[in-house]
């Protein structure tokens, strides 16, 4: 795009998100600053999105009937999904008739909207090392699986799902009832269908932000930003940082498997490398050795982060990159993040002591808005940073856990 119009009027430059949680939200404030026209999707209402776009829509995503109507009655110049669970062969078909646009490619969507379509992907056709894994639809399958090709430690999770959701890990056969009942109870979509990991006994995890961006030629150019090192429990990131450090042949290992998996996801329909945007690639590390495990193809949860530490966060990287404009990757400075959970099951909570978690030194918090808490939900973040990255870790949790939040 290199003509922006004036939102609102008839020449304006119109981006649909599906999904509007707290990282559509940070999408959402940056093409906003950039002039864009805004329509926030989701399932529910006042979703944190909702709260700060131009318009806000509320549909099933995952019906292709619902979504097609909304796409042809909003008619954006860009669709970006920001959840996995959408109606993405309805995305396919809009993208092919030339309708819309979708973020990075609608083909894109589709592979990484489910853990098999991107896990075959990767280790089928581009050969890169993952985990060894089975899909499995019946619980009889995933005794087998287990008892004949993947052995124990492992890892069952649903094939549709995020956030750690419906995942476990297992130690032994007692688990495995218990694991497929998780599973069933946790996708987002009920497919039925999980896979089972061997269990990868890494030093240290990272998510490798990836932007294709538009260069001054035209063509597209791949960026990295620093790698984020986070810590996951339950399947679900509770802190991250910025950077991690990786020893040389890792750091070079792992770009390497993100140059290939993006420079296909970036394939349209038309087998055209079109694809912009910023994506997360979830790789393990042990020593030298790197593993790919799955990817975001938007700005991910661990990215949060860089809304301290880089010049231009993840979220106005993706705004930029999609945008055709040109981006600036450079970290800032050292930082780290930490979780904000519900810790209630209630709507409309409360939260006690944000000034003394601002207290603490070069911090910042966001409270994204949802209506609803549960226990386990993610309801904000707290922002630190430091030269010294372990100070900034400490600094983010001390600030996470004077907030408190409550019902009224
Ligand atoms: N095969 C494995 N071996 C070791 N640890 C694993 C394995 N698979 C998952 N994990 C751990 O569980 C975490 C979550 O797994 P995964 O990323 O597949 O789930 P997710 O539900 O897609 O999470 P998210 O949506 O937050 O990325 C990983 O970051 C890692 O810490
Ligand atoms: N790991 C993926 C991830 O973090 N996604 C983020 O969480 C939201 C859903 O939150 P909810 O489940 O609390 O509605 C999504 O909309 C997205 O912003
Ligand atoms: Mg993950």
């Amino acid at each position: 795009m290199t003509t922006f119009g004036t939102p609102l009027s008839p020449h304006a430059t119109k981006v649909m998100l599906l999904g509007s949680g707290e990282l559509g939200k940070e999408v959402l404030i940056a093409l906003q600053r950039l002039g864009v026209e805004t329509i926030a999707t989701d399932r529910y209402d006042n979703a944190p999105g909702q709260q700060v776009a131009h318009h806000a829509r509320t549909i099933t995503m995952s019906d292709p009937a619902q979504l097609r109507a909304l796409i042809e009655k909003e008619r954006p110049h860009l669709v970006v999904p920001e959840i996995e669970a959408i109606a993405t062969a309805m995305l396919e078909e809009l993208e092919a008739a030339g309708i819309v646009r979708v973020v990075p490619t609608a083909r894109a969507a589709r592979l990484t909207m489910d853990r098999e379509g991107i896990r075959r992907l990767a280790a089928e056709t581009l050969g890169l090392p993952t985990s060894p894994y089975v899909f499995c639809d019946s619980l009889d399958e995933l005794q087998a699986a287990i008892a004949t090709k993947i052995g124990y430690p492992c890892v069952v999770k649903p094939v549709m799902s995020s956030s750690g959701k419906g995942q476990s890990k297992i130690a032994g056969p007692d688990d495995i009832q218990a694991a497929w009942d998780h599973a069933m109870a946790g996708g987002r979509v009920s497919h039925g269908r999980v896979i089972v990991e061997g269990f990868i006994d890494f030093d240290y995890e990272i998510t490798q932000l990836t932007v294709r961006a538009k260069g001054a030629d035209g063509q597209i150019e791949t960026h990295f930003c620093e790698p984020i090192g986070h810590v996951q429990v339950s399947g679900d990131y509770v802190e991250s940082w910025q950077p991690q450090p990786m020893a040389a042949a890792a750091l070079r290992k792992s770009r390497n498997i993100c140059k290939a998996v993006t420079d296909n996801l970036g394939l349209g329909h038309d087998g055209q490398p079109g694809g912009l945007g910023l994506f997360g690639v979830e790789l393990f590390v042990k020593g030298d050795e790197v593993w790919f495990s799955e990817v975001s193809p938007r700005p991910h949860d661990t990215g949060m982060v860089t809304m301290c530490t880089q010049w231009q966060n993840e979220f106005e990287l993706h705004a930029r990159a999609i945008l055709g404009l040109p981006v600036n990757t450079a970290l800032k400075s050292p930082g780290a993040s930490a979780v904000i959970y519900g810790g209630v099951d209630a709507q409309g909570i409360v939260f006690d002591g944000v000034a003394d978690a601002l207290r603490v030194p070069n911090t910042d918090i966001r409270l994204f808005g949802k209506p609803e808490s549960f226990v386990k939900r993610r309801m904000g973040v707290a922002l630190a940073f430091d030269a010294d990255v372990n100070i900034a870790r400490d600094n983010a949790k001390l600030a996470a856990s004077r907030v408190k939040p409550h019902v009224v």
